[in-house]
């Protein structure tokens, strides 16, 4: 059932299932996707978990200003959320962009998490191919980049085979407005994250997909090394939403993660 909380100057719309009173997932998707990309996630994590999903401000059912966003404001959205559920700590899965809130979370935040998981994420990006996207987007919209961008999300195969998937993935573009997908990406755009992944210092899993154009693999493999005993999770026949395209792989390895995170905490 969808909820919404009013925190920090928005109208956030999220998601709770799973065991009232056992430890908290929170789960944060990327750039024009929304909280349903986490679907194939629920039932596995609401087995041990209460599972929190919610959408970036400006997408999905969240309300979000014009204007460029920082990972700042975007970590300042999640915090803020957790406070009002009165959540003192969660294990916090994030994929791409939501992985970048996460590195942000787990650098400036590291109290509030018991766990990190990013997902085909980057700490880096080109400044010059971010800021042409910022401006692309506030011209022509967001529905002349939908096709590329679920292009981007999964291999040619998934593709092919998974038509009705595809059909929910461009729904999710389009259901981003066109304030969130800019000010986001101005936020992707000025990102400083390379230099911080040092700080974090909860246990961090860092998954891959192995054929993600994006993000590619060496990316991943480059922030497990900079982050203090973080382990990298490669999965294999996947692009940028390995999750979403791979569940039967990733979802055993987070699973596993979790619950031992939970037992040391
Ligand atoms: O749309 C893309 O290029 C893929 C992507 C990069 C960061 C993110 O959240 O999505």
């Amino acid at each position: 059932m969808d909820r919404r909380a009013d925190t920090n100057g928005i109208r956030t719309r999220y998601t709770l299932v799973g065991k009232a009173d056992a430890p908290v997932v929170m789960l944060s998707h990327g750039l024009a996707a929304d909280l349903t990309m986490w679907e194939p996630q629920w039932d596995v994590l609401a087995r041990s978990f209460s599972v929190l999903s919610y959408d970036i401000r400006g997408h999905g059912g969240s309300s979000g200003p014009p204007g460029d966003y920082s990972l700042a404001l975007l970590a300042q959205d999640a915090v803020a959320l957790l406070d009002h559920l009165g959540i003192g700590k969660a294990h916090y899965v994030g994929l791409s962009l939501g992985g970048m809130i996460g590195q942000q979370l787990g650098a400036w935040h590291g109290e509030r998490l018991a766990s990190l998981t990013l997902c085909a994420t980057t700490s880096d990006a080109p400044k010059a191919a971010w800021d042409a996207r910022v401006r692309e987007v506030r011209e022509v919209g967001v529905a002349p980049l939908a096709e590329a961008t679920v292009d981007r999300w999964v291999t040619p195969a998934f593709k092919r085979d998974q038509p009705e998937l595809m059909a929910k993935m461009r729904a999710m573009v389009l259901g981003t407005s066109l304030d969130g997908y800019a000010g986001s990406a101005a936020a992707i755009r000025d990102m400083e994250l390379a230099a911080v992944l040092n700080r974090i210092a909860v246990p961090t899993l860092v998954v891959a997909g192995e054929e993600d154009m994006s993000t590619p693999l060496p990316v991943l493999e480059q922030i497990a090394r900079a982050i203090p005993d973080a382990q990298l999770l490669t999965v294999a026949n996947a692009a940028h939403m390995p999750t979403l395209e791979r569940p039967d792989l990733c979802n055993p390895a987070l699973e596993r993660f979790l619950l031992a995170c939970s037992r040391q905490q």
